[in-house]
């Protein structure tokens, strides 16, 4: 018997309004309860309307034109640039706390409890929970911090990361990715990951798309296609990877 996927996107096509210039062209993919499915490829590639389309969210002057998206679960997204994610006139407690009430259905103060526990899970500081602090007075790893704990609060079977790192330097970004992770073992949300670091998408993901302009060049299970990979754009994105260089002298 097969198990049906959690996400199934069938042939989506997105285009641009008005004019009808193509976005994203045909592209195919499913994903299963738990598994971190990696969408990469160059800048302009289609990886965030895609994404966008999942949500069932595009930005304004897109439309899908073709195919069908069909999910057996919520979704919910972490957005590239958490300080910009963020209501910048409101507290960080205060905009956690309108999540929970409206998705959650909990009273006020539940509501507000229950925020105070989500940012306590991410791993941000009493001082920032007691304070109502605004976006501004937080590092940009403690916004993405807030970020991911506003999806997490709308309790999504999906998860959608639109490069949740790229914004924050490489220490932080680190420490995002593994608070993902560890967040995924513990809720079981399955995950649509963009990024363009292989790396991390070799470290995340248990199935990779390749995208480029607009359309899926390359997919398959994530070891296997960085390993071994088919099309020479892929080859080529894995070639553009700077090596570490030997330092002379180093234990
Ligand atoms: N609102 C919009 N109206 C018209 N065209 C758009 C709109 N948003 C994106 N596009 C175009 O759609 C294409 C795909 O954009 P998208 O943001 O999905 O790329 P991406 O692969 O996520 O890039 P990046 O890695 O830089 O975020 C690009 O050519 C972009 O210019």
């Amino acid at each position: 018997m097969s198990i049906q996927p959690l996400l199934e996107v069938e042939g989506l096509s997105l285009a641009a309004k008005p004019g009808g210039k193509i976005l994203v062209d045909t592209i195919s993919f499913t994903l299963n309860k738990g598994e971190t499915l990696g969408l990469v490829g160059e800048s302009g590639s289609g990886k965030s309307l895609t994404l966008r389309a999942v949500l069932g969210l595009l930005p304004r002057g897109v439309e899908k034109v073709g195919g069908a998206i069909q999910s057996g679960a919520s979704s919910a997204m972490v957005f590239q640039d958490p300080r910009g994610a963020l209501d910048p006139l409101c507290p960080v407690v205060k905009q956690l706390t309108e999540v929970v009430y409206y998705r959650q259905k909990l009273s006020r103060k539940a509501s507000r409890a229950a925020a105070l526990e989500l940012l306590d899970r991410l791993g941000l500081p009493d001082s920032l929970k007691h304070t109502d602090r605004y976006p501004s007075q937080l590092s940009g790893g403690q916004c993405q911090r807030v970020v991911i704990a506003m999806a997490l609060a709308c309790k999504p079977g999906i998860l959608l990361c639109d490069e949740p790192t790229t914004a924050l330097d490489v220490t932080v970004q680190r420490q995002i990715i593994e608070t993902i992770s560890a967040l995924q073992k513990e809720l079981g949300f399955a995950m649509v990951f963009v990024t363009h670091n292989l790396a991390i998408a070799a470290a995340m993901c248990s199935k990779l798309c390749v995208m480029k302009e607009g359309r899926i060049v390359e997919q398959g299970e994530a070891r296997a296609l960085l390993q071994n990979p088919q099309d020479p754009y892929t080859q080529m994105l894995m070639n553009s990877v700077l090596p570490v260089p030997e330092l002379e002298g180093s234990v």
